[in-house]
C-alpha cells in the first residue's frame, strides 16, 4: 500500500536552544530533517512528500532539497502557530490519498519496517500509530508529592509517524479545529470523533531531536550505522 507522507517542520525548536529551527542543525554535515527526507525518498511505497514549514525558511529548505536530490518533495505548506495546524494545512493542501503519514520532520532514526507496517494498519483499520513501552516508573504528583504510580503495562510512549486514512484524518483535524481542540497529536483528534487508534511497536531509536542532550544520542545512532548509510 502506497502512502503520502506530511512532514511538519515549521516548529520553532525553543527547548534545543538553538540560534536556529533545530532541524537545519546537522549531524556528521547534514541537516536533520534531510535524514528525514531521505528516509521517505528512498521508500519505494512512499509517493509523495510534503512539508509544512515557515515562509521565511523555504529558500534554505528548498536548497537542501535540491542539494540531496529529494524529488519526491512535492509542496510545501504554511506553518501554523500550532503543530496541529501545519499538519492541518499540509492536509488541505495535498491531493486525496489512501493513506497519508505525519511524520515529525525531528524523527530522523524512523525505521522503514514500522512505516510499513503502520501504513499497512491504517489501510485496514484506519488509524495506527507508532508507540514504544514506558521503561521507567510513572507517578502522578501534586505540589511536589506523589498521588498515585501508574500502571506501567498500561503506558506506551507514543511517537510518530501516525498513519491514517486521509478522509479519516481530514475529518477529525477539520473538526478540531472548527471546536477549538489542540491536541499533542494526531491520534487525539481521531480519537476525539470516536475511531479506535491501533498501536504499532516502534523502536526506541526513534527519538524526536528536541533538547540537546538528543543531538548526542542522535550521533552515537549515527555510528552505530554502518559507513555506507552515512554517505
Ligand atoms: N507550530 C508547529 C510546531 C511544531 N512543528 C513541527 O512538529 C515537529 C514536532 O514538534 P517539536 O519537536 O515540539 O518542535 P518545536 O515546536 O520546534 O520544538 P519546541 O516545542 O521546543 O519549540 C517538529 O518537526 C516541528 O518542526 C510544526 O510544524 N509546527
Ligand atoms: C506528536 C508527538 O511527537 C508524539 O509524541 C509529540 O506529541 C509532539 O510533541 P511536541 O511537543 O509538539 O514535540
Amino acid at each position: 500500500m502506497n502512502y503520502t507522507v506530511v512532514l511538519p517542520a515549521a516548529g520553532s525548536g525553543k527547548r534545543m536552544k538553538a540560534d536556529k529551527n533545530k532541524l537545519l542543525l546537522e549531524l556528521f554535515g547534514k541537516p536533520i530533517f534531510v535524514y528525514t527526507l531521505e528516509v521517505f525518498q528512498n521508500d519505494p511505497a512512499c509517493d509523495a512528500i510534503w512539508l509544512a514549514i515557515k515562509e521565511e525558511e523555504r529558500g534554505v529548505i528548498e536548497s537542501y532539497v535540491a542539494k540531496y536530490g529529494i524529488t519526491k518533495v512535492k509542496g510545501y505548506a504554511q506553518g501554523g502557530m500550532e503543530r496541529q495546524d501545519s499538519v492541518r494545512a499540509c492536509l488541505e493542501a495535498i491531493p486525496p490519498c489512501g493513506v497519508v503519514l505525519v511524520h515529525d520532520a525531528a524523527r530522523p532514526f524512523i525505521a522503514s519496517r514500522v512505516i510499513a507496517s503502520l501504513v499497512e494498519e491504517a489501510a485496514h483499520k484506519g488509524a495506527a500509530i507508532a508507540a514504544v513501552p514506558v521503561k521507567d516508573t510513572i507517578k502522578k504528583a501534586a505540589g511536589g508529592i506523589i498521588t498515585e504510580t501508574v500502571d506501567r503495562n498500561q503506558l506506551w510512549m507514543i511517537q510518530t509517524p501516525q498513519a491514517f486514512t486521509y478522509e479519516l484524518l481530514l475529518k477529525a483535524a477539520q473538526s478540531a479545529n472548527e471546536a477549538g481542540f489542540i491536541g499533542t497529536d494526531e491520534a487525539m483528534l481521531v480519537e476525539r470523533i470516536g475511531h479506535p487508534v491501533h498501536i504499532v511497536e516502534s523502536t526506541y531509536e526513534n527519538v524526536k531531536m528536541t533538547t540537546p542532550e538528543d543531538l548526542i544520542y542522535g550521533k552515537a545512532i549515527l555510528e552505530s550505522r554502518t559507513q555506507e548509510e552515512l554517505t
